[in-house]
């Protein structure tokens, strides 16, 4: 495990913060933490990069115990809020964030050294500012800025406090096209942001902290599926069939209208046509009641599952149930 928690807690003076947390990241993903704000997820972050100490539980980050220098060495830190002195240009702040990494000043004056830092400039885009002072730099080119010192010096981990946050929806794309490739190259990275699209597109694992506890971790596709399975009002249903005929529908509706509390609904119907059928169910047992049903209709059944939420449907629910709200 590249990260691995048990129980960590940090409050404020018994107030805020994050408590209890255990939480592991498997090498070589891309995993993103959720939360709305105040959930405690930049207090976790920082716990991580070595910022803050825990006041309770213990955790691993590369192997190491949190805070040692083996581990800082390969780990890349983007923190929430940066700011990069005025008067340097991108060039000069790599070679001082080179430094604060663990290498001489001499080493960061070889012809290796500024090779590294031109190739991290162009990475991240910034290769035509390269000599501008950061002074000029509009938010999103100190973001990149920010990514680059967090990558400079080749870490195993990266972890990214609202990468994407001031960027432009080009921004946006080019870094996780960026975080995608590092992914592909075996790098680890560990995401806090609210940008669900983003979680969406890039994350392979989640987790979801609400008021300082975890809700919720694991693999991004078993967390939406689950969801469907969370409210006690029960939940989206999808079947495939096959055998579909126009009045197909009206017949089955006809079927289940003291079953279920809420028609069948025809989502689409393929170029083979094949159907997609939506419900809402109890449960278990009343999806596979409509199983039966199908077949005994003579309707080949290819597919029966929960409807998977969106990132931004799932997300409301944990929130809305964690209030105490009925999950819809
Ligand atoms: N330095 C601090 N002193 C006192 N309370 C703090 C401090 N930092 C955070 N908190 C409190 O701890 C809780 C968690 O804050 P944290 O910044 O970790 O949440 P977050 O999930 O990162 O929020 P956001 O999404 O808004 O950045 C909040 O109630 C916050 O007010």
């Amino acid at each position: 495990m590249m990260i691995d928690t048990v129980e960590l807690t940090k409050t404020y003076n018994g107030q805020g913060g994050c408590r209890g947390i255990t939480l592991q990241v498997p090498e070589g993903c891309i995993f993103g933490l959720l939360g709305p704000n105040g959930a405690g997820k930049s207090t976790f972050v920082k716990m991580l990069a070595g910022l803050h100490r825990p006041d309770h539980g213990r955790a691993a980050v590369l192997g190491h115990p949190l805070g040692r220098p083996e581990a800082r060495r390969k780990l890349g830190y983007l923190p929430e809020l940066f700011r990069f002195q005025d008067w340097l240009t991108p060039e000069e702040v790599l070679r001082f964030h080179g430094q604060l990494g663990g290498l001489r000043p001499i080493e960061t004056r070889t012809s290796a050294f500024r090779s590294r830092v031109r190739d991290t400039l162009e990475l991240v885009g910034l290769s035509e500012a390269a000599n501008r002072r950061v002074g000029g730099f509009s938010k999103g080119m100190q973001q990149r800025l920010g990514l680059a010192a967090a990558l400079l010096l080749d870490p195993e981990l990266v972890i990214l406090d609202e990468p994407a946050s001031a960027l432009d929806p080009v921004g946006r794309y080019e870094i996780r096209e960026l975080l995608k490739r590092l992914r592909n190259q075996g790098v680890t990275i560990f995401l806090n942001t609210h940008l669900l699209e983003d979680v969406e597109d890039l994350c392979d694992e989640a987790a979801f902290l609400y008021g300082g506890e975890l809700l919720a971790s694991g693999p991004l596709h078993q967390l939406l599926l689950s969801s469907g399975e969370l409210g006690e009002s029960g939940a989206n249903w999808r079947f495939r069939l096959g055998g579909w005929l126009p009045y197909t529908l009206t017949e089955l509706n006809e079927a289940v209208r003291n079953v279920l509390s809420s028609p069948l609904q025809l989502v689409e119907v393929d170029a083979s046509g094949n159907a997609l059928l939506g419900a809402r169910v109890t449960g278990r047992e009343q999806a596979g009641y409509l199983c039966s049903l199908f077949i005994q209709s003579g309707l080949s059944l290819y597919e029966s599952g929960p409807e998977p939420n969106s990132l931004e449907a799932w997300f409301l629910r944990m929130a809305r149930y964690r209030e105490g709200g009925a999950p819809q």
